[in-house]
């Protein structure tokens, strides 16, 4: 089976695909080519109004099955997406130009494994038991938010998808779900899948559009809550247009994540670290290590193996599964990091390779490495979400943490060395929500994922996001007579 690349209609509301097409236009482009490979539309308000209504009167007969029923149908849904990954797969990169040799292993699987853990949890999602003194007790109660709105950024729309739908969906409650106006083709697959897999309609709807559709629905007073995956500015809006009407909030927000190279780490685990944590997706990953930390004596080697490994770098079509580096996802993405390019060779930053674009159709560019980049360059402090890697020196592990710390982001941070007593040190120290040892932009599904500071509030995945997609109701319980003062 292979999916058509243009979708039977723009939004999915009500278990079924939905045209209005009075909505503004919105072309989706391949980014590999430039082509126009797919014409929707916009979600209107009579659009967002179906979908408010419809998971508004789907949620609360969900929330009172079992959990074991909720989690049965997210578990076939996994099954689905995986027994469908490589159609899904190639849909994805188009959508986003991610390199199939990517897409294959990283982005339905990672939505089929989110739906398959929260499936798994549903049934065990409980309350406590709270003993208290002269016999009385206490217990609590979890209860589903009510309808969720996720927006998504243009880099992992299947993932994101999931990561917001599979949590809120095992706690019982109904989602919509706005994708990124650049990538909106994945997640209206996501929705089918559900349906199919026996989700009852209304649960988990997909509208189109952007800025313009989604801040509606934040502000929609029937709305529970909402979950951002997206820039630090957007956060700002968002948050505080969902704080004016109290709702929950999980905010997904950017990075300028450090990676600290030590001396004494293994070059080759450090130099792949660095390339995974600065180049996959074509550096279109929120956590990204791109101020990459390196101690003086490493330094020039570490550069010298960088320089070595980066020329096997394959640029080209995405579908050919020898690629392993491809587009940027539009060429308004491609015209930012240009100028952070030029920006960071204004700044004196010393250029060690890439910087220019590929002399082919689409939005390509090189992998970009910057060296001698210093603190107060604008390339060393501002998040750019393409692949330049900026490689700044240090001489002591105080000195690494102060200035690793010394941003206003915390979405992520990692470190490389043979010393783990000075690795958990180093974790101990940094001010990010997701770490890594010897490692960088692991996330799998058990474990939490998420930021501090200005990237970000809440976490998805693992057992940390049903606090974040339920809410307890305290019962207290008198065993005696209830007595008073009159
Ligand atoms: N922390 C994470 O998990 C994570 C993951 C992926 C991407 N990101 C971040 O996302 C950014 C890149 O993605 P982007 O360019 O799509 O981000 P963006 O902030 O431009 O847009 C994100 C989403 O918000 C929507 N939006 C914009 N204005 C809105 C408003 N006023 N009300 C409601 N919705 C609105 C957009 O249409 C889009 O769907 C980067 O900063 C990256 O770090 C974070
Ligand atoms: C799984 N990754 C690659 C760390 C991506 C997480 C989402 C951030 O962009």
């Amino acid at each position: 089976m292979t999916y058509p690349l243009h979708p039977e209609a723009s939004h999915f509301v009500n278990g079924r695909y939905l045209e209005d097409t009075t909505g503004t236009p919105l072309d989706v482009i391949y980014p590999a080519t430039g082509e126009v490979i797919a014409h929707l539309f916009e979600a209107t308000p009579a659009v967002i109004e179906q979908a408010i209504t419809s998971a508004r009167a789907a949620q609360k007969d969900w929330a009172a099955r079992s959990g074991t029923e909720r989690g049965r149908i997210l578990r076939r849904a996994a099954d689905i997406i995986r027994d469908r990954n490589h159609d899904l797969s190639v849909l994805e990169t188009h959508d986003t130009g991610k390199p199939l040799q990517e897409t294959l292993v990283a982005d339905a699987t990672s939505g089929a494994d989110a739906l398959e853990y929260y499936g798994g949890l549903a049934a065990s999602l409980t309350g406590d038991h709270i003993p208290l003194g002269d016999g009385n007790w206490a217990y609590t109660i979890r209860e589903a938010l009510g309808l969720c709105v996720g927006i998504g950024a243009w880099n992992y729309p299947t993932q994101i998808a999931c990561w917001k739908a599979a949590p809120a969906l095992a706690c019982g409650n109904a989602m919509i779900f706005k994708p990124s106006e650049t990538t909106p083709l994945s997640a209206l697959k996501v929705a089918e899948i559900l349906v199919e897999a026996g989700l009852p309609a209304g649960l988990f709807n997909v509208v189109q559009g952007a800025g313009s559709v989604g801040a509606p629905l934040v502000t929609d007073p029937r709305v529970d809550k909402v979950s951002l995956t997206g820039s630090v500015p957007t956060g700002r809006k968002v948050y505080a247009a969902a704080a004016a009407g109290m709702k929950h909030v999980t905010m997904e927000l950017g990075g300028k994540s450090p990676m600290v190279v030590f001396d004494d780490a293994d070059l080759d685990s450090a130099v792949s670290g660095a390339i995974n944590g600065n180049f996959y997706s074509s550096g279109q990953v929120c956590s990204n290590g791109t101020r990459v930390f390196v101690q003086n004596g490493i330094k020039e080697a570490f550069l010298a193996r960088l320089a070595e490994r980066l020329r096997g770098a394959i640029i080209g079509d995405p579908l050919d599964q020898a690629t392993n580096f491809g587009p940027m996802v539009s060429a308004g993405q491609l015209g930012i990091v240009e100028r952070y390019i030029a920006k960071g060779i204004e700044e004196g930053a010393r250029l060690v390779a890439g910087g220019k674009r590929v002399d082919r159709d689409g939005f390509y560019i090189e992998p970009t490495v910057f060296a001698d980049v210093t603190d107060d360059m604008i390339i060393a402090q501002e998040e750019i979400f393409g692949p330049v890697m900026c490689v700044l020196d240090f001489d002591d592990e105080a000195e690494a943490l102060a200035r690793a710390n010394d941003t206003e982001f915390g979405l992520a941070a990692g470190v490389f060395t043979a010393d783990l007593t000075r690795a958990h040190r180093m974790v101990q120290g940094f001010e990010a929500g997701t770490c890594f040892i010897n490692s960088y932009n692991d996330a799998p599904v058990e474990m939490p994922f998420g930021g501090v500071k200005m990237s970000g509030v809440g976490r998805e995945n693992a057992k940390a996001a049903i606090d974040h997609y339920s809410q307890l109701k305290s019962v207290f319980v008198r065993m005696d007579a209830c007595e008073a003062a009159f």
